[in-house]
């Protein structure tokens, strides 16, 4: 259990403190190594990036659709498309990625990583035509659908992937990067659905916007041609001699042929964990078996629940409601240009997670999450405020005219929300759950703590509009405080930190 008079930001240096509960303890200090990626790290890392810069686009790209729909799929001419239409188009693509993000890990240990990324591309690709062709709003949910599946396979095993060739050190950083990419997606998602808009007519800007999604997912698939599978997934398949030539490429060292170098070293290291974890298997090699073992696994069991709190924390926080609807919210505070004002906090999410890319290494999952998460909180308390003075029942209110100090400050707090927001929690459960898990038990549980992160997005992105209905913006928002306030104290509770440690040192 972690000690309670654990200091509540413990000391830089004595990364011990930040153990998950429970956790064995280390043989004496990790000293991160200061092991820089060379520029054939920093390549690997952008082409599987592209899996990030979809999942942002195929998510951020709805808000805009959604505004341009009603002429070409609604049901009868002249008439709006319900509500109902509106949310099953949303929210489809994180149900799929909810029910294919748990099977991706296993996908990934027994096929590898890059045929799952593959099997993502064709996903991406497919339901990018499929949406773009779309005649009825049942063709357009299925299209989001299948996107929605390259999504959730892509996210449960990119970040994995990105942290099995990252140097220990920069690990954070590496898989911050990956969030970057979905960041920028979100952002790069609004402003095609802008430009879309002005150049295209309507009923065919919105079908360029979602059609566009393919471009990166075949970039991507050509590209990782020449990608290298993880050396990690190498081992565990036995194909030692290509994880020893990946490994040497990665360190950017001429092969010492075992005999002390870095590259006989790192390999070492990883046999060493995979032996263990071959040792450790109790059952046999199928999802149930692992399943199994994971769950009857004191340590496994925890690092899960840690990690799906961090994932659960990452979404019922209640951002992806502004990344979904804020175009929506701006409308109602009766905001010139709605849709300016979205691309500033989609700005501000990418920009604060480049931040937090520079950081996180430096000063540790753990004491991010505790500096940031007080941030989010103030950020909705004075939302709440400030929608609690503000009448969003009808767009073009005198109360609403008369009140600039309230809407400037509902978009001030909703800055300040995001960027506490995208500095932690936004970034830091990707990369937990990459480093907390031993090897056998790492694809399952990536998977799973991804399928809790869109079980959460499906959830906020369903109830969210009904919510702000029926309690007002004070009411969510306060609803989303109150949820930020207990995930700070179940971080502070059970969350340590393996910032700077190899990925092996999970099985020591
Ligand atoms: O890490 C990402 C990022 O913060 C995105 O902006 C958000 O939309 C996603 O839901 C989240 O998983």
């Amino acid at each position: 259990m972690a000690d309670s008079n654990e200091p509540l930001i413990p000391d830089e240096h004595s990364r011990e403190s930040f153990e998950l509960p429970e956790h064995p303890p280390h043989h004496g200090h990790p000293s991160p190594r200061s092991d820089t990626p060379n520029a054939y790290v920093w390549t690997l890392t952008a082409i599987a990036g592209i899996s990030g810069l979809l999942f942002g686009y195929d998510t951020g790209i709805i808000s805009s659709t959604l505004l341009h729909l009603s002429p070409s799929l609604s049901p009868l001419p002249g008439t709006e498309l319900s509500s109902l239409s509106k949310s099953l188009i949303t929210s489809s693509t994180s149900l799929a990625a909810l029910l294919s993000s748990p099977l991706s890990g296993a996908l990934a240990d027994r096929h590898g990583r890059k045929s799952a990324i593959y099997l993502a591309d064709f996903l991406f690709i497919l339901g990018a035509v499929w949406q773009a062709v779309a005649f009825s709003i049942s063709d357009l949910v299925i299209g989001r659908f299948i996107v929605g599946l390259g999504v959730g396979v892509g996210s449960g095993v990119v970040p994995m992937y990105i942290a099995e060739l990252a140097p220990a050190s920069y690990r954070g950083r590496l898989t911050t990067l990956y969030t970057g990419c979905i960041t920028g997606g979100q952002l790069l998602a609004y402003a095609v659905g802008w430009w879309s808009a002005e150049v295209f007519s309507e009923g065919v800007g919105w079908r360029v916007g979602v059609g566009l999604g393919a471009v990166p997912a075949v970039v991507q698939g050509v590209r990782l041609v020449w990608q290298p599978e993880s050396p990690r997934w190498l081992v565990m398949r036995g194909r030692r001699t290509e994880a020893r030539e990946v490994l040497r490429k990665v360190i950017g060292q001429e092969d010492d042929a075992g005999l002390g170098g870095e590259v006989g070293r790192r390999l070492g290291e990883i046999e060493e964990g995979v032996k263990r974890a071959r040792e450790e298997e109790e059952g046999g090699e199928g999802w149930l078996d692992r399943w199994l073992d994971l769950w009857r696994d004191r340590q496994g069991r925890r690092a899960l629940g840690v990690v799906c709190m961090l994932q659960g924390l990452q979404q019922f926080c209640g951002f992806n409601s502004l990344m979904y609807f804020s175009a929506t919210i701006f409308s109602l505070l009766n905001f010139t240009n709605p849709t300016a004002t979205s691309m500033l906090i989609a700005s501000t999410n990418l920009l604060f997670t480049l931040i937090a890319f520079t950081l996180i290494d430096r000063i540790g999952r753990r004491r991010i999450l505790l500096l940031s998460i007080p941030g989010m909180i103030i950020g909705l308390l004075l939302s709440a405020y400030a929608f609690s003075h503000l009448d969003l029942s009808s767009p073009s209110t005198t109360a609403t005219l008369a009140s600039p100090v309230y809407t400037t400050t509902a978009l001030l707090s909703m800055l300040i929300y995001v960027s506490s927001y995208a500095l932690g929690i936004g970034t830091v459960p990707w990369t937990a759950q990459t480093e907390v898990f031993k090897m056998q038990h790492r694809g399952l549980g990536n998977g799973l703590a991804t399928g809790v992160n869109w079980g959460g997005n499906f959830v906020v992105g369903i109830t969210f509009l009904g919510m702000l209905e029926r309690w007002g913006g004070e009411g969510v928002f306060g609803v989303y405080a109150v949820v930020c306030a207990v995930g700070w104290w179940g971080v502070w509770r059970w969350f340590g930190d393996r910032g700077g440690t190899g990925l092996e040192e999970v099985e020591a």
